[in-house]
């Protein structure tokens, strides 16, 4: 089968995007998807989307890790799917998806930046000196200084591989803060298996556990090694996360087609 595809970046963070509104792609195997995922043999990715049809939404979003299983929701996917979206003709002023985590609002604003709409937060949980949360997927927190020379890759799979989160796997981000309202996030990634440029729901979570204002409207500004992100949100009276917004660059790289085998 020759499958079509464009491949996209949003910060450093990249995947190969299918239109299947046709459900020409529905079924693709795992072993297809991390072909298509590989950087030697295949296109090269860091995921893998399908846009499909959704009734009472623009769309449905259905995202794959690089290892070629279907995983939870994807940050700078989402954003690089909305401008996907907008590419191949679906144009609106806002955006409704679905994803597995719920239902998404976006926009893109006259310079390109995609915002995207995160699911509410109510817990960060403390794990020893750390924190775990869920923001569409789950998320280990760890606080440090000199992050850019951080031994990210092997403390991060410590950590993901370690008993408590094995079996079902966590994605590990070490943050600095940089400023009362800045930080850099570097991430190790589960379903990649190493350290990616950037992670949207890692930037995400990485910014409510870094509030500057402990009640309200918050604007964190989040370095990462693919570019720059900025995570708006309002810290509620129970301490739980709400209007929750990503917002960063998301851009089309090159466009093309592969024999699929299988
Ligand atoms: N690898 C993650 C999903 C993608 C997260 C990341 N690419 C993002 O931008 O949120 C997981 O399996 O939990």
């Amino acid at each position: 089968m020759e499958l079509f595809f464009q491949k996209y970046q949003g910060t450093g963070n990249d995947f190969v995007i299918l239109d299947n509104r046709d459900e020409r792609y529905n079924g693709l195997t795992i072993e297809q998807v991390r072909f298509l995922c590989n950087r030697r043999f295949g296109i090269g990715a860091d995921g893998l989307m399908l846009l499909n049809n959704a009734n009472g939404y623009d769309f449905e979003m259905k995202y794959y890790n690089a290892d070629g299983r279907e995983s939870t929701m994807c940050g700078n996917g989402g954003r690089c799917l909305v401008k996907f979206a907008y590419n191949i003709g679906l144009k609106k002023d806002k955006y409704n998806f679905i994803a597995i985590d719920g239902p998404h609002e976006a926009e893109i604003d006259d310079d390109g930046i995609v915002s995207l709409k995160m699911k509410d937060v109510d817990a960060v949980k403390d794990y020893h000196s750390d924190f775990i949360l869920d923001t569409g997927s789950p998320h280990y927190i760890k606080l440090t200084h000199n992050v850019w020379d951080y031994e990210v890759y092997k403390k991060g799979k410590e950590i993901r591989y370690s008993n408590t989160f094995a079996k079902d796997g966590i994605n590990v981000n070490f943050v600095e803060q940089k400023n009362n309202d800045e930080i850099i996030v570097r991430t190790y990634e589960r379903g990649v298996e190493d350290e990616t440029l950037s992670c949207g729901t890692g930037v995400t979570a990485s910014a409510l556990v870094c509030y500057h204002n402990e009640r309200g409207f918050n604007d964190v500004t989040v370095l990462t090694r693919g570019g720059k992100l900025t995570v708006e949100f309002d810290r509620t009276d129970d301490d739980t996360y709400r209007n929750i917004w990503l917002c960063g660059p998301a851009e089309k790289v090159f466009e093309g087609s592969v024999q699929l085998k299988g």
